[in-house]
């Protein structure tokens, strides 16, 4: 066994990076100036807007140096830097959001390495194997893993039981089972066999697996706009164009003051392109991209890997969450515990035939039958093949499983769906049994009726545990005004019991999947965002259904597919934190475009009056900030837009701070803060830029 396939240690491959750590700094700035290319630029209009103005009055620096500029060359030179550093700035701070997220994907892909696989030829535990590069896997091929083995790539567990260490992934360091049947059954590429093997099904081919999704997920953050960014975009390019056009025609109302009064001069060219960056929302237009990586690297840092932009918005804004019980808000391995039997029945008769009905039945419920038997009566396993019996699974809408040998139907199951079942044979249902199935079901355990060729034999309790420290999660999540349902196909007594165990606000019993995919879609078209966690494949179609679907990263392959998220801590009260990156990406995008807008406002009474106090003397009066002199408050206000990019860094990054008061208050104190402050913001900067340029004697 080779022990040189050992993965690094899970600390050095989920390193925090500090904000501005300085490892990201050089790139980030080396990055900016890359990406001033024309059609990296015009992803951004507003910033396409100050990028051609920066080009423009570079060139009109070069006329005036000839002897034909509008004004002086040293002024249209100053402006022409400021201009171009309020681009830089603003490729600056996407470059140091996608470093971020470019330094998760690299420490993921160290976890992506040359193994090599241990290849069955037939999908049976003790037939020979063939080693083979873990490249070489397809879709379908079995392999085998022992303990040591790094799990080459993702699969289905189709044989043995196996505690796996998936720390490199999750950063969770305790081991984890996975096992065939059941929703336990998915492995990951990359993680660790501790103790005993695995066959496990291959399920994707190499450059599809969990990982290599994360990576392009991590990397591609920024390509697609979601429709909330595109509808701000739209917005912001509406006000360019409002501006532009203000800002064109001032020239020939200059031109007309200076001839209407025969004395000043026309405004500049320089000037107004001064202006018009001032006007224009450059702030949210240059800090919007790196509030949306921020976001999804936010997400990632909560371990949880979001496959889409979108979902991580709609989150934000989530009004329902569905929970499925088993495995999401219990622990999920249900264990049989005790036998009771039916009126005339021995408890060991009942154990007997409960273990018969569960030979073939892989999944844990099953399995826990039959070492239960055999530990409390001795009763052996017996053989399938010699019994030459036929096993009938378990599935969700029958909600039983058993055996058939010959024309004896044995079977386990869900107690309506075995009552249905025994009096379609048109024999007698044992009332006393009701009684017995609604005594466990209170305690939060799952009743199990057995039933031996439609003569009842008894119950068996399976237990299970309500995961630690969900109620008060729950609790927060109401205050935050979400309401939390489960949903589940046991019975009304059992659902109920943990419902008021964990606390949550309603539940739904005894749900098919077709009954999980209906209430999500009732709740849609009341108009509400559903959001979902789920683990087992019968939650599937619910969790392709929800706007927001969260699958546990324990579960099965197919919950993962289905959902736009993974939450790799299994954690079903995750949601949490995930509504609150959610609701914190909008609040910073709101507060920063409400702040934008306002300071744009501001700029104008700075500017205004000092532009055309050349042409419009009367417009001294309007000259509330005395500013030492018409360049140096244009001066001083183009500087001021840019360096609010650079100081709004850290706000777009780290997200405005999300409290759970109600919406119209939070909404009342943003637009107090960022509004109010970016009203007033503008007039001491600028006014301290001012003071500054002129004591340096710089303008
Ligand atoms: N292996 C099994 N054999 C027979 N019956 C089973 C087995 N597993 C579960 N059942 C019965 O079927 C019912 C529904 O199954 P299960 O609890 O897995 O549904 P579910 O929709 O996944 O709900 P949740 O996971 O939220 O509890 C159970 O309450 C139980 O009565
Ligand atoms: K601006
Ligand atoms: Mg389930």
């Amino acid at each position: 066994m080779s022990q040189a396939l050992s993965l690094p240690p899970a600390a050095t491959t989920r390193k925090t990076l500090t904000l501005f750590d300085s490892a990201l700094i050089g790139p980030a700035i080396l990055d900016a100036v890359m990406k001033l290319g024309p059609r990296t630029q015009l992803r951004s209009p507003v910033m396409f807007v100050v990028y051609v103005g920066s080009i423009l009055t570079t060139l009109m620096y070069f006329q005036a140096v000839a002897g034909k500029g509008d004004t002086k060359s040293g002024f249209i030179l100053a402006i022409s830097v400021w201009l171009w550093f309020t681009v830089l700035f603003a490729n600056f701070a996407e470059a140091l959001a996608e470093g971020r997220s470019k330094a998760q994907a690299a420490s993921l892909r160290g976890l992506k390495q040359t193994v090599s696989a241990k290849q069955l030829a037939t999908p049976k535990y003790g037939t020979t194997w063939l080693p083979v590069p873990g490249a070489d896997l397809r879709k379908g091929n079995t392999i085998l893993v022992e303990a040591g083995d790094v799990i080459p790539i993702d699969g289905e567990v189709i044989e043995g039981v196996a505690s796996v260490d998936e720390s490199a992934i999750t950063g969770e360091s305790a081991p984890v089972i996975r096992e065939s049947g059941g929703d336990f059954s998915a492995v990951t590429g990359g993680t660790r066999v501790l103790s005993d093997w695995l066959v496990v099904r291959v399920s994707v081919n190499p450059g599809e697996t969990f990982l290599d999704r994360m990576i392009s997920m991590v990397e591609g953050a920024r390509r697609q706009k979601t429709p909330n960014e595109i509808a701000l975009s739209i917005l912001l390019v509406a006000l360019s164009i409002v501006f532009l056009v203000v800002t064109v025609t001032l020239l020939p109302f200059s031109l007309f003051g200076v001839a209407a009064a025969g004395a000043g001069k026309p405004v500049s060219v320089t000037v107004l392109i001064a202006l018009l960056v001032c006007l224009i929302p450059t702030t949210i237009g240059a800090l919007l991209s790196s509030i949306g990586v921020a976001g999804m690297s936010r997400m990632m840092g909560a371990n949880v890997i979001a496959t889409s932009g979108r979902a991580v918005e709609a989150a934000g804004d989530v009004d329902v969450l569905l929970l499925d019980k088993t495995g999401t808000i219990t622990l999920g391995n249900r264990q049989a515990a005790a036998f009771f039997p039916a009126p005339g029945v021995s408890e060991q008769e009942l154990a007997d035939v409960a273990q018969l009905a569960s030979l073939a039945d892989e999944t844990p419920e099953g399995r826990s039958i039959v070492v239960l038997a055999k530990q409390r009566f001795n009763i052996r396993e017996r053989d399938m093949a010699s019994l030459q019996a036929k096993f009938i699974p378990f599935s969700a809408n029958t909600r039983m499983s058993g055996i058939d040998v010959g024309a004896r139907q044995v079977r386990k199951g869900a107690a309506d769906s075995v009552k249905k079942h025994v009096e379609a044979l048109g024999l007698p249902y044992p009332p006393e049994m009701a009684r017995t199935v609604d005594d466990v079901s209170r305690r939060g355990s799952t009743p199990l009726v057995v039933v031996d060729d439609g003569r009842v034999m008894g119950v068996v309790e399976l237990k299970d545990i309500v995961k630690g420290g969900i109620r008060e999660r729950f609790a927060q999540l109401r205050r935050m005004g979400i309401k939390t349902v489960m949903i589940t196909g046991d019975n009304r007594l059992t659902a109920a019991a943990i419902a008021a165990e964990a606390g949550v606000d309603d539940f739904l019993a005894e749900a098919t999947p077709e009954d999980k995919l209906k209430l999500i879609r009732s709740y849609q078209a009341e108009g509400r965002l559903v959001a979902m966690t789920g683990d087992g494949t019968n939650d599937a179609p619910a969790l392709a259904q929800a706007d927001v679907a969260v699958a546990m990263n324990s579960g099965t392959q197919a919950a993962k597919e289905a959902g736009n998220m993974v939450d790799l801590d299994s954690n079903p009260t995750k949601l949490l934190e995930i509504v609150e990156i959610g609701k914190q990406m909008l609040m910073t995008r709101g507060s920063l475009t409400t702040f934008s807008i306002a300071n744009d406002i501001a700029k104008y009474f700075a500017i205004i009056p000092a532009a055309f106090v050349g042409t419009y003397p009367q417009l001294k009066s309007l000259d509330v900030m005395q500013l030492a002199s018409p360049d140096s408050a244009i001066m001083s206000a183009v500087i001021f837009n840019a360096l609010i990019i650079v100081v709004l860094i850290p706000l777009a990054l780290r997200g405005v701070r999300y409290r759970a008061i109600g919406a119209a208050a939070l909404l009342r104190r943003n637009i107090l803060i960022y509004g109010g402050g970016g009203i007033v913001l503008p007039f001491i900067g600028i006014k301290l830029i001012d003071m500054l340029l002129s004591a340096l004697d710089l303008v």
